[in-house]
């Protein structure tokens, strides 16, 4: 990786009932990485960090290569697009086109033809109130708000939340041609499988407040497998051995299924122990989220 769009170092924020960090966290310029979480896990307060909308007890953030805390500096803030996951109501008596005519000043880089161009291809029209939006409406209007200063980063909050299969595909769509330059960078919450699949290049999953480490993506899915293998050859105990071990299942007819985090080592190390591998699966994003989040759960009950 080579330069970093945002950086956390040693975050910490503190809540009456939440400890957010202290967070690492490097997001490279370029790619576009998701943070993959449960609720509550503290992603939503993630990105109002790094827009300096909250302030941390301790650590250092940087956007765009500026210290967010020693730069009032509207400049910097005006190359990033924000789509928050809930917006605000004060804004519900505007017209969607009177909201966009005071945004449009505070962006040097505004272009009226790419905001036209995105309502069209949205179905969107900015006559109406924003009040009288239906959920994903309202999300597609504010979607093409954000991209219509062309900015250099996008901080996008459950993106496709409330947005039909239709809206859903064009707004993957617009989010691969976003990226097509290869300076642009996207960091993304979210809990849509498909969705971190097929935009994602890294994952981040976080967890109680804590960022768990940063994967690429097809390497993340290569080395999450479960081995299928016949319990008359190879008891539990020895299959315990297993590199990158996280979970082993009795599943029925003599099989055991073992899950490891390592698949190619584990892989090996069936080979040297003469155990055959009838079957193996990739795990899927889900899967690998809700064993984290239980070892994480071992990890603070212990
Ligand atoms: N303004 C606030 N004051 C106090 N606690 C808050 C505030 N906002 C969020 N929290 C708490 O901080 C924690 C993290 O919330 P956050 O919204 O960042 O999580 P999230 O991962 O985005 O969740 P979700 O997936 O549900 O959107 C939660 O326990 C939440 O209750």
């Amino acid at each position: 990786m080579n330069e970093n769009a945002i950086s956390l170092k040693e975050v910490e924020l503190q809540r009456t009932h939440f400890q957010l960090g202290p967070i690492q966290l490097e997001v490279p310029k370029g790619y576009v990485t998701a943070i993959v979480g449960p609720n509550g896990s503290g992603k939503s307060s993630t990105f109002k960090l790094i827009l300096d909308l909250i302030k941390p007890q301790k650590g250092d953030i940087k956007l765009l290569g500026k210290n967010i805390s020693e730069d009032d500096d509207w400049q910097t803030k005006s190359r990033v697009g924000f789509l928050p996951e809930l917006f605000s109501p004060h804004d519900n008596r505007l017209k969607a086109s009177a909201k966009t005519e005071f945004v449009k000043k505070w962006y040097p880089e505004w272009d009226v033809n790419r905001y036209q161009e995105l309502l069209r291809l949205f179905e969107v029209d900015d006559g109406i109130k924003l009040g009288k939006m239906s959920k994903g409406m309202r999300r597609k209007y504010e979607f093409a708000l954000i991209l219509s200063h062309h900015p250099e980063l996008l901080l996008l909050d459950e993106p496709s939340s409330g947005l039909d299969p239709l809206a859903w595909r064009t707004m993957i769509d617009v989010l691969h041609r976003y990226m097509e330059p290869g300076d642009r960078t996207i960091l993304m919450a979210s809990h849509i499988v498909e969705e971190v699949k097929r935009l994602a290049d890294y994952i981040v999953f976080m967890i109680h407040g804590r960022v768990l480490g940063v994967y690429e993506k097809d390497e993340l899915f290569g080395s999450w497998h479960a081995f299928y293998v016949h319990g008359e050859q190879v008891n539990r105990k020895r299959v315990q051995a297993m590199p990158g071990q996280c979970g082993i299942e009795d599943t029925g007819g003599g099989m055991l299924r073992v899950i490891t985090r390592m698949a190619p080592d584990a892989e090996d190390w069936c080979g040297q122990e003469h155990i055959t591998i009838t079957h193996r699966q990739a795990l899927q994003l889900d899967d690998i989220l809700a064993i984290l989040v239980e070892q994480e759960r071992t990890r603070l009950r212990a």
